[in-house]
């Protein structure tokens, strides 16, 4: 839909209702009009200008009521009540001849004598005698039946704004997670109470949440270290629940923040970051780290056996259920986990972020990914310039030629259809692709639109991978797709002038024209490769590699594998996600009761942290995830493997995971045993309701079995030792409702954000790679030898005596390969 096309369909909604108008109104054109059509046309014209004029009376109308209403309402009952109050003594009044409504009108005599008359009696009820008396008094009420119930149900709501605090009054307002995290509700505390189990004593405080005004309400029993205190005193919180929250104020604090400045409420300055301090001198950093060890002493068993923690833990955001709690967390964690975050200016990390900010200092370049997948209406500006309509040209331009390609109007150089595509790329130019392409298999839709056509992967430059891939295929029917951010990686333009010569060899070199195009942000260097710049599809130096799936890098070879319409549900997938994980402010999702969605997206951006891990293993019980764990862990360990602060500070503590991980039941059959004996490593489990529940597993690592239990077995005792499974052992399971392509891109983002979060809490650049970078000029160094010893004969030198020793064996065991091949043709 157009913007013009969205303008007047909010135009007809506001002015005329939907049912009178005719489904075609917006497309009929003025020569189609009859006679008639022109009559009609006037008469809708008039009734339209008498709706808008009655739609404005009305309103204004209804302004004057809303004003005046509560007005007059203060003052008929404000009236009502002097009045009443002032008739209350009357008869005293009559009796002594002064008649306070008559002619010799005493008006608030009778109002004032109340008033006396009711602190009088609050004088007297506070002495010994008055308190007798109010006794005995009670007792006859409370024996009359319909009486004792309406006595009752005052006296509570006056104890409770009582300003004796000895009697059961409400104690103080309370902040509680109810009824799960992320969402809060008010009460009151009324009174504490100790509870002794074998484990020891705790206290808890009893919390009234009313549910209907004052008069009904939840008791909850609460350990007192999981109340939030606000700033507010009874009478306000009172004030707030008769209001039905209107009253609440604007900013609220807890009574242990009074010290905390406004602006760490995140009002901070867009263009700087708050703070250069390391994340591991701050006091929520250390609390954690104290609570982490405190935490270890419970096992897993006992914290899964409180079902209220569990059902806490639980959360779910447009199809997609994540279960956090075999994690080795209680309430208690999540909430220094929001206090980390806080001390981290996490929100002010994200909202960067998505401002197009340079915030990949080391490159000084913005990170927007993001952008890749935002809808069309979408406004991201990278240095003042909205980068979404580049994002929607490039996906155009991919619909347009993908189309083409698939439906035959775009042939090779010999006129036949090109059905196989080879897509060269390495690291972020293949591996996300890779998983999307592996997870698509299965998706009856994707894999109908996919029938008939081969869409393969060439990274790697052994010449048997290059021999496999073409194996098989005829150039005439392929189209070779070169994947490369900046054109240069050595390997991905081995391989390129390696297919280049292919295609070649056998149609002629006018053939690459047809059968090559390419994907980069080096359009020059494309160019210079010999390939067309009009079949080029660019992306920007503000998508990094790992992060570029969604850029042309990955829709351009699946929408022609798939067609572009199943790659944009996979964008909109991504882009739930993201928008998800943008929206909600922190405040909100603190302070106003924000529904699950906004837990899912702090949970999903702390969960990381819970285990303090060092290792993290990625177990899919789905074949069809399998290569999402390779793309992880690039994602994953290419971000974060850092060791200094983004401002160079090198860091007393370790970043990064260690990410692996098998598809299906491969994992049991290889590392489960160190999973579950061996060393602790966290670990997700990623299933889908249409296939397998991964559960049984999660609980074993959970549990663990023990000796006991083995022995009721009649179990060898010298097998007990190692049949016993000490459990405690933390993973995490993300549950898709299924595995189609929106969800595909959902679970990208979801990995995508995480890693970006567990960054920014860590104060590292998770977007800059300056290991690879070293990685590649040794290789540069290695090869320029290689060439210089086989092309001169020149000695090895400049190494250690153990690379030099390596080389010139290897050197001396390969001497016929060529000096510097310009491809890796199979030599056949
Ligand atoms: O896309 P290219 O420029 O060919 O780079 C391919 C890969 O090169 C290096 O390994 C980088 O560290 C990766 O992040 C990148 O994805």
């Amino acid at each position: 839909m157009t913007t013009r096309d969205m303008e007047i369909e909010g135009d007809l909604e506001l002015l005329i209702p939907v049912a009178e108008i005719p489904q075609n109104a917006k497309c009929r054109t003025p020569s189609s009009s009859s006679t008639v059509g022109s009559s009609s046309h006037r008469l809708s014209g008039l009734e339209a200008i008498s709706k808008v004029v009655r739609s404005w009376a009305s309103k204004k109308f209804m302004t004057g009521c809303v004003i005046l209403l509560p007005i007059a309402v203060t003052f008929y009952i404000t009236w009502g009540f002097v009045h009443f109050v002032d008739g209350f003594f009357s008869p005293v009044y009559d009796h002594l001849g002064i008649n306070i409504f008559g002619k010799y009108n005493i008006a608030g005599l009778g109002f004032a004598t109340s008033i006396t008359f009711i602190f009088l009696v609050g004088i007297f009820m506070s002495s010994w005698l008055g308190a007798s008396v109010l006794t005995i008094g009670e007792w006859f009420i409370k024996k009359m039946p319909l009486v004792s119930y309406i006595y009752s149900s005052s006296k509570q709501i006056s104890a409770a704004i009582s300003p004796d605090q000895t009697t059961n009054a409400f104690k103080e307002v309370a902040i509680i997670r109810h009824p799960r995290i992320g969402e809060y509700a008010f009460g009151f505390i009324t009174s504490t109470v100790i509870l002794q189990r074998s484990m020891g004593e705790e206290e808890l405080c009893c919390v009234y949440v009313p549910t209907n005004h004052l008069y009904v309400g939840d008791i909850f029993l609460i350990s007192t270290k999981d109340i939030l205190r606000p700033n507010l005193s009874v009478r306000e919180g009172i004030e707030i629940i008769i209001s039905g929250g209107m009253s609440v104020p604007q900013i609220m604090t807890t009574k242990d923040a009074q010290t905390i400045p406004a602006a760490r409420l995140f009002k901070y300055p867009s263009s700087k970051m708050a703070s250069s301090a390391l994340i591991c001198d701050t006091q929520p950093w250390k609390n954690l780290k104290a609570h982490v060890e405190d935490i270890k002493k419970t096992h897993l068993r006992d914290l899964l056996s409180d079902t209220e923690r569990c059902n806490s833990m639980m959360v779910e955001f447009d199809g997609i259920v994540l279960d956090y709690s075999r994690q080795q967390a209680t309430v208690d964690t999540v909430d220094k986990l929001y206090n980390l975050a806080e001390a981290a200016h996490l929100q002010e990390k994200i909202h960067r972020m998505f401002n197009g900010e340079r915030i990949n200092s080391t490159e000084n370049r913005s990170v927007l990914h993001v952008a890749l997948r935002a809808p069309r209406n979408a406004v991201i500006n990278s240095d003042g310039k909205n980068v979404v309509p580049d994002v929607w040209n490039v996906l155009d331009k991919i619909k347009e030629f993908s189309e083409r390609v698939r439906n035959g109007s775009w042939v090779g150089a010999t006129g036949k259809p090109l059905t196989n595509v080879i897509a060269i790329g390495i690291g972020g130019s293949f591996l996300g692709p890779l998983f999307v392409h592996t997870a698509l298999q299965t998706d009856p839709e994707a894999s109908r639109f996919a029938k008939g056509r081969q869409l393969q992967f060439l990274a790697n430059v052994d010449p048997i991978d290059v021999a496999k891939n073409i194996a098989g295929l005829s150039p005439e029917t392929t189209l070779v797709v070169v994947v490369s951010k900046t054109f240069t990686t050595a390997e991905t333009m081995l391989n390129a002038r390696t297919l280049r010569a292919w295609i070649s060899k056998e149609l002629g070199p006018s053939a690459v024209a047809k059968h090559m195009v390419a994907v980069s942000t080096n359009l020059t260097l494309v160019e210079k490769f010999g390939i067309d710049p009009n079949n080029a599809f660019a992306f920007w130096d503000w998508v990094g590699g790992r992060y570029s799936v969604c850029s042309a890098v990955g829709v351009l070879p699946l929408s022609l594998q798939y067609g572009f319409s199943i790659v944009e549900k996979f964008l909109k997938g991504a882009s739930s996600i993201d928008q998800h994980f943008s929206s909600a402010s922190f405040e909100k999702i603190f302070l106003e009761n924000q529904a699950a969605s906004g837990t899912f997206r702090f949970v999903e951006r702390m969960e990381c942290f819970i285990s303090w891990i060092s290792c993290k293993s990625h177990l899919t019980l789905l074949p069809s995830l399998g290569e999402i764990c390779p793309h992880i862990q690039q994602v994953s360990m290419e971000s974060n493997g850092k060791g200094v602060s983004i401002d160079g500070v090198p860091l007393p503590f370790e970043t990064g995971e260690i990410d692996f991980g098998e598809p299906g039941t491969n994992g049991q059959h290889s590392f489960y045993q160190l999973i579950h004996q061996g060393r602790v490593i966290p670990c997700d489990f990623i299933g889908v309701v249409k296939s397998q529940q991964p559960v049984y597993l999660e609980d074993a690592l959970a549990y663990g079995k023990t000796a006991e239990q083995l022995q009721k077995e009649n179990v060898q005792q010298h097998l007990i030792p190692h049949k016993t499974f000490s459990g405690n052992r933390p993973s995490l399971c993300i549950l898709l409702s299924s595995l189609d392509a929106y969800r595909i891109g959902q679970l990208l983002a979801i990995y995508e954000h995480r890693v970006a979060v567990q960054g920014f809490i860590w104060g590292i650049n998770s977007f800059d790679q300056w290991g690879v970078e070293l990685g590649k000029s040794l290789a540069t160094q290695v090869r320029k030898q290689l060439n210089a010893s086989r092309t001169k004969g020149e000695p090895v030198e400049g190494f250690n005596f153990s690379t030099t020793t390596m080389l010139t064996r290897y050197l001396e065991e390969s001497s016929d390969v060529p000096a510097d091949p310009q491809t890796l043709l199979p030599r056949i």
